[in-house]
């Protein structure tokens, strides 16, 4: 398997360079025009939110509205006034439409709502839903959007999902010409991504131009969402370029050519996990880390021989010693610095603001990662073809998300408690499962290419290897996996007893949503820069919204 010369992982170069976004002009988001504007247009949308006159379905569907355009921020607080108090009013046995619709927005947003409210459109023996429910096409799409939202074990929901996407499958394929062509969009693209699983800012300009063309947009909405849209983006601009300084500072792209180089798809991820404008600290330390991740797992995965991967592993085991430091080839010494000196810059970080020493915690994800990262090469090194358990019980740790998830949790943690940390650190159901949503994703996006040019067999060859099936249906298995560890992760997102902050497990649900959005359509948005992805990169941080 290794024949002498170092693997390559065929990455082209980055497409844009230090000075092209160094030179980036970003003032829109201090200019004032625009920030008066946006206040104005903020008044004006919060008294739709609450105008009385405004019945409560038409209520929910703006909620809806302002979440998909990326803009629910700037009102989360009469939202969840709105979501409490009507609580009652839009659960309505004749109406599979609002219900569904009332029922996921609570859930979304952390208020507990049974999936009882579903029974009335249940058949008398309660074995399945009502057959009449089939000609109420937008009822069925928020009955199917309603069904993800599931936690473990309830039924019905599993009921629902398989009811309404059977049917909405056979309206798609059926000529029913009274559907209209957005419906017919927004059906198609919910079967492929259920608006559960999509994350916020990178998915808002494509949901921005769907919007514009529609008959019922609301003209003071799409305003605030372009003027929105351009003074986050000069910020996310603003924080780019911090990112990028710290990246040629390291000169790792330079003395370790075969890495990839892709510091702005790594501060892209950021944009859908951390999507709150205060969290900008939290972006810029985001994006640092998944260079570090992008770089070490390159290093596992195409160039380091066995030896070299075991003496770095061993360096990092023993962290602060610097003999087995000293034993490392140069290029994973100037790696192994990074890392360090990244780890001990966010301790100190966290330390000062949060009066709690994480070093033990985050160095321990490290090595818990690199670990991992050996196991792998080992297999690799050795042919070994690891059954889908035993792939994913390693697999799930060996993406790099517990490191990332780590950070996050100090930053996002207002008074951080050690058995909370402990519990976060034993690896908490909420960690794995965010990651194992990341690894399957990223395995559906990444893994082909992997293995071609060298690298440990993935889910989908794991799933190939053990069923002897194809690669299409290899991807359907995948898929049921990820939408089984959905309800794991949303299950712990509407736990009470949860040792996270709202804004922590919003960020490790993010991390799996994020992945689903880069890998999308099952290619590489981040290392082969599919096309797509690369578009939408582009209108989120580059092109203004004209
Ligand atoms: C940010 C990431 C999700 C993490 C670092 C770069 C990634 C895009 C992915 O890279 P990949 O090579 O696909 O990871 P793996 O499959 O080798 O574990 C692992
Ligand atoms: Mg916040
Ligand atoms: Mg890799
Ligand atoms: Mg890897
Ligand atoms: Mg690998
Ligand atoms: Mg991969």
């Amino acid at each position: 398997l290794q024949t002498g010369g170092r693997r390559s992982g065929g990455y082209q170069p980055a497409l844009w360079d230090f000075d092209s976004i160094q030179l980036l002009k970003t003032t829109n988001c201090e200019d004032e025009r625009h920030l008066t504007k946006r206040v104005d247009l903020i008044g004006q949308v919060k008294k739709m939110l609450v105008d009385v006159g405004v019945n409560d379905v038409a209520r929910l569907e703006l909620i809806d509205e302002l979440h998909r355009l990326g803009i629910s921020w700037h009102f989360e607080d009469e939202i969840i006034e709105i979501l409490y108090s009507s609580h009652r009013s839009w659960v309505d046995p004749t109406d599979l439409y609002s219900t569904s619709l009332g029922f996921r927005l609570l859930r979304q947003y952390g208020i507990p709502v049974s999936q009882e409210v579903f029974d009335c459109f249940k058949n008398d023996k309660g074995t399945n839903f009502k057959p009449s429910l089939g000609n109420d096409i937008k009822g069925l799409l928020q009955l199917y959007e309603a069904s993800f939202l599931q936690t473990q074990g309830e039924e019905t929901l599993e009921l629902a999902k398989e009811f309404a996407t059977n049917l909405l499958h056979k309206k798609l394929e059926g000529s029913d010409h009274e559907i209209d062509n957005n419906l017919l969009s927004s059906i198609r693209g919910a079967l492929e991504f259920p608006a559960h699983w999509r994350v916020q800012m990178p998915n808002a300009r494509s949901y921005m131009n769907a919007y514009k063309k529609r008959a019922d947009m609301n003209p003071t909405v799409f305003e605030l969402a372009k003027v929105d849209m351009n003074i986050v983006q000069a910020q996310f601009q603003q924080e780019l370029q911090e990112t990028s300084r710290w990246w040629e500072h390291t000169r790792l792209a330079q003395q370790l050519p075969f890495v990839r180089d892709r510091i702005v798809e790594c501060y892209l991820w950021t944009t859908g996990v951390l999507q709150r404008r205060e969290h900008r600290y939290e972006r810029i330390m985001l994006t640092k880390i998944n260079a570090l991740v992008t770089t070490i797992d390159d290093v596992f995965d195409i160039y380091g021989t066995l030896e070299e991967l075991h003496l770095f592993t061993t360096a990092i085991q023993r962290w602060g010693d610097n003999d087995s430091m000293m034993q490392l080839p140069p290029y994973m010494q100037l790696c192994f610095l990074a890392l360090q000196d990244f780890v001990i810059e966010m301790g100190y970080d966290i330390l000062k603001e949060k009066g709690f020493n994480s070093i033990a915690y985050t160095q321990k994800t490290w090595v818990d990662l690199i670990e991992s990262y050996l196991i792998e090469a080992k297999w690799y090194y050795n042919g070994y073809k690891p059954s889908m358990e035993e792939y994913i019980k390693n697999a799930w740790i060996s993406i790099g998300g517990v490191p990332i998830l780590s950070h996050i949790f100090f930053r996002l943690t207002n008074s951080v408690k050690k058995e909370d940390v402990d519990r976060m650190h034993q690896y908490h159901d909420a960690v794995r499962a965010s990651c194992t949503i990341l690894r399957l994703a990223d395995d559906m996006g990444t893994s082909l290419v992997e293995v071609e040019r060298g690298d440990v067999p993935k889910s989908l060859q794991c799933i190939m290897n053990e069923k002897k099936c194809g690669v299409e249906d290899a991807r359907k298995h995948v898929r049921s996996m990820i939408e089984e560890t959905w309800k794991l992760m949303n299950t712990e997102m509407m736990r009470v007893d949860s040792p996270f902050s709202k804004h922590f497990l919003e960020a490790a649900a993010n991390l799996g949503r994020m992945a689903q959005f880069v890998y999308q359509d099952g290619s590489d948005g981040f290392g082969m820069q599919h096309s797509k992805v690369n578009n939408l990169l582009r209108g989120l941080l580059f092109e203004p919204y004209a």
